[in-house]
């Protein structure tokens, strides 16, 4: 093996080890969607989705190697220079990643930990509120249904709806429901969520309030 080589297999063990992690981007902005809208939170976006949703707004997410690899000390260290104690680890596809040691290294620093996740990789991670968005796309772990705190459905095609109820069925009775219209079909579909919650009063409306503000 030359050096290069090694290099390389070295930075995939830590990644492997989730020590280094592809970052896509990190940013202070307010929670947009779910139980915590509103709330000051920093954001660590990871790289890399296996998920394939066809109205995915981050999809310039989905390719790991587009993105570089940082080690999780240095992305705690640049969430400590914010004054929020809220860490969102979103994606991309979070649970791609061993998430135990970057959310060992928050808790020690004193962060609420929270996950965005579809789900569909082995849960891991001591998250404080985990909100589950599964997709038609990929079929989630099982090891997510006894974790999630929140069920986000994003309802894109009037099947959503079912596809929502079949997922409330699988979690906890404690998961809170949500139902987030699909943004480009917020239009069509908000009126038709705002008369399913009136009528099925276990669910709850989640917009991507971020969107109507204007801020990341
Ligand atoms: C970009 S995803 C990243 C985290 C994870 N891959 C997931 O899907 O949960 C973050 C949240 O945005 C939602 N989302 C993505 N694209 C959306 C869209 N076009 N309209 C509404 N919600 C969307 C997802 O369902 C998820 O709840
Ligand atoms: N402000 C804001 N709130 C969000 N909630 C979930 C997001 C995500 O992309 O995971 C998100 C996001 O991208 N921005
Ligand atoms: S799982 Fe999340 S990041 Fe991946 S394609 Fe779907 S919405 Fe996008
Ligand atoms: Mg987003």
């Amino acid at each position: 093996m030359d050096t290069l080589d090694q290099v390389a297999s070295t930075t995939q063990e830590l990644v492997a080890a989730g020590l280094q992690l592809p970052l896509m981007e990190a940013f202070y902005t307010i929670q947009g969607e779910g139980k915590f809208t509103g709330h000051p939170a920093y954001f660590i976006r990871l790289g890399g989705c296996d998920v394939g949703c066809v109205w995915c707004d981050v999809k310039e997410s989905w390719e790991a190697g587009k993105w570089p690899i940082v080690s999780i000390e240095k992305i705690v260290d640049d969430a400590c220079s914010h004054p929020g104690r809220l860490v969102v680890i979103t994606g991309g596809e979070p649970l791609m990643y061993n998430l135990n040691p970057l959310t060992k290294l928050l808790k020690e620093k004193g962060f609420t930990t929270n996950i965005e996740t579809s789900g569909a990789h082995p849960f891991s991670g001591d998250f404080d509120w985990v909100c589950f968005s599964p997709k038609k796309f990929k079929k989630p772990h099982p090891s997510i249904y006894d974790q999630a705190d929140e069920l986000k459905v994003v309802i894109f095609h009037d099947s959503d709806f079912k596809f929502a109820e079949e997922h409330a069925q699988s979690v906890r009775s404690s998961c809170e429901l949500r139902l987030q219209p699909e943004w480009s079909k917020a239009d069509i579909f908000t009126p038709k969520l705002i008369d399913y919650v009136k009528s099925h009063p276990s669910w709850k409306i989640s917009l991507q309030t971020h969107k109507f503000m204007d801020i990341p």
